[in-house]
């Protein structure tokens, strides 16, 4: 008689998954090469930004005081005494009734305290020398932007683990990160076992399908932020599989397999398992697809059976694998977000495991629909193309029908959340 398995809960399949995780390393890229990476230390300002008193404005800068007197019927007169542009320094501090023509992002002067825009001034040249003049009051300190005003020296302003963005870069560029610490990729190593697998450039043949599981994973791995390695495909037997599962597992921080996990004659993956001396954490999670998702642990390395069905080892990765290359990566919110979405199929059939249906989130008049994505059985590949998400329907004696909320775990959003808690 085959082995009878006890499925356990997702949340607990995951806090054993938690409890073997792997730290993740730093290393120094260009900041040319850090985009859509993660950052391995909190970016704190090295200085005051801006690190002077700076002008926004093409004007003047003057002396507030020298303005008081300022209206439409007595327009003050300022004799311009200098005249900078960004980058050039102001040489000479004001005295009373001069001004520098100064360009936006140019040093204010000594002295000066506010600047007039080109477009409330006179200008005109009288023996050589200019002059402008103004016909209203200005403030002290009105259109000067203040050394620090927009940052402290010293203030924290990116977490470690976030997403370099390209307003992080502009950040990391302000303050002279040529060179960004940011964390390692972790290494993931993909092996499809099973002996009906073609390659992907291969003719169909009777009783073979293409080995579409590890294009799938592959990509699910780049889109994870890590690296993978591709040892290629196995046929289903044992000494080489062990041999090539074995060697790989040296070359790499994770492995991932798919197929033979279950209970046929040919998954191997449970004697591999044994003879590699793997703890094997769980071997049946009560979640469908990918009730069948093995993760073992074995020389501080983590292995994951994931399913042969492709929308089992879809989603077996993505509850399982991800959220432990996120902690890799710093991610402070590892977990897969989930937001609330109205269900917009019905769903009649009760099903006693917690179900995680392949769907694609759409937005209506402020409204969040949860559409299913295309048949939804483990052995379909198809709906995957789909998917943006994954709803959660939980297991029970009840169905579900449109209209009811759900919980939708979003696929390609880049957030995610720092617990992973079924209701
Ligand atoms: N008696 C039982 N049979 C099965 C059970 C069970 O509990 N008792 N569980 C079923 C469930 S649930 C699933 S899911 C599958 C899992 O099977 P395996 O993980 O052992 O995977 P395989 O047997 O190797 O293959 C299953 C299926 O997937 C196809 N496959 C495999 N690799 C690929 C690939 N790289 N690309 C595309 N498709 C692939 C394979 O041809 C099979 O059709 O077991 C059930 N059985
Ligand atoms: O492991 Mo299976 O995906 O529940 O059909
Ligand atoms: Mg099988």
């Amino acid at each position: 008689m085959a082995e009878v398995r006890k499925p356990i809960p997702v949340e607990e399949a995951i806090s054993h998954v938690w409890d073997h995780r792997l730290n993740g390393k730093a290393e120094f890229v260009s900041i040319n090469d850090c985009d859509n990476r993660r950052l391995a230390e909190d970016i704190v300002a090295k200085h005051p930004v801006p690190p002077f008193p700076k002008s926004p404005y093409d004007g003047f800068a003057l002396r507030s005081e020298d303005t008081l007197e300022a209206d439409r019927d007595n327009p003050m007169t300022f004799e311009v005494v200098e005249h900078i542009g960004a980058g050039q320094l102001p040489e000479k501090r004001l005295h009373k009734g001069q001004a520098t023509r100064i360009m936006t992002g140019a040093k204010i002067p000594e002295d000066a305290d506010c600047i007039a825009m080109f477009e409330i001034c006179q200008v005109h040249e009288q023996d050589n020398r200019s002059f402008m003049s103004v016909k209203r009051t200005i403030a002290s300190g009105q259109n000067i932007i203040e050394k620090g005003s927009e940052v402290a020296d010293g203030e924290k302003l990116i977490n470690r683990g976030t997403l370099i963005s390209p307003g992080t870069k502009a950040v990391l560029a302000t303050f002279g990160y040529s060179q960004v610490k940011v964390a390692k990729k972790p290494v993931i190593g993909v092996i499809a076992t099973g002996t009906e697998l073609l390659d992907v450039d291969e003719e169909l043949k009777p009783g073979k399908i293409r080995n579409s599981n590890a294009y799938m994973i592959t990509s699910q791995i780049i889109r994870a932020g890590a690296e993978y390695k591709y040892f290629g495909k196995l046929e289903d037997e044992l000494k080489t599989s062990y041999e090539t599962i074995k060697q790989a597992l040296n070359e790499v921080d994770i492995l991932i397999t798919t197929g033979g996990v279950s209970v046929g004659d040919f998954d191997l993956m449970p004697a591999i398992y044994e003879k590699l001396d793997a703890d094997v954490l769980f071997n049946k999670v009560a979640m469908r697809p990918g009730s069948v998702t093995t993760v073992a642990a074995a020389g501080g390395k983590l292995l994951y059976g994931l399913s042969g069905n492709p929308s089992a080892c879809y989603v077996g990765f993505e509850l399982f694998a991800r959220p432990a290359i996120q902690y890799y990566l710093f991610n402070q919110t590892p977990f897969l977000r989930r937001i609330k979405a109205i269900l917009a199929n019905d769903f009649p059939k009760p099903n006693p495991f917690t179900r995680f249906v392949r769907s694609y989130i759409t937005y209506e008049n402020g409204r969040v629909n949860a559409n299913l994505a295309g048949i939804d059985k483990s052995n379909v590949v198809t709906s995957l193309a789909h998917s943006n998400s994954l709803m959660i329907l939980p297991g029970g004696t009840r169905g579900f029908k449109a209209g009811d909320e759900v919980e939708a775990m979003l696929l390609n959003d880049q957030q995610g959340q720092s617990e992973f808690l079924l209701e």
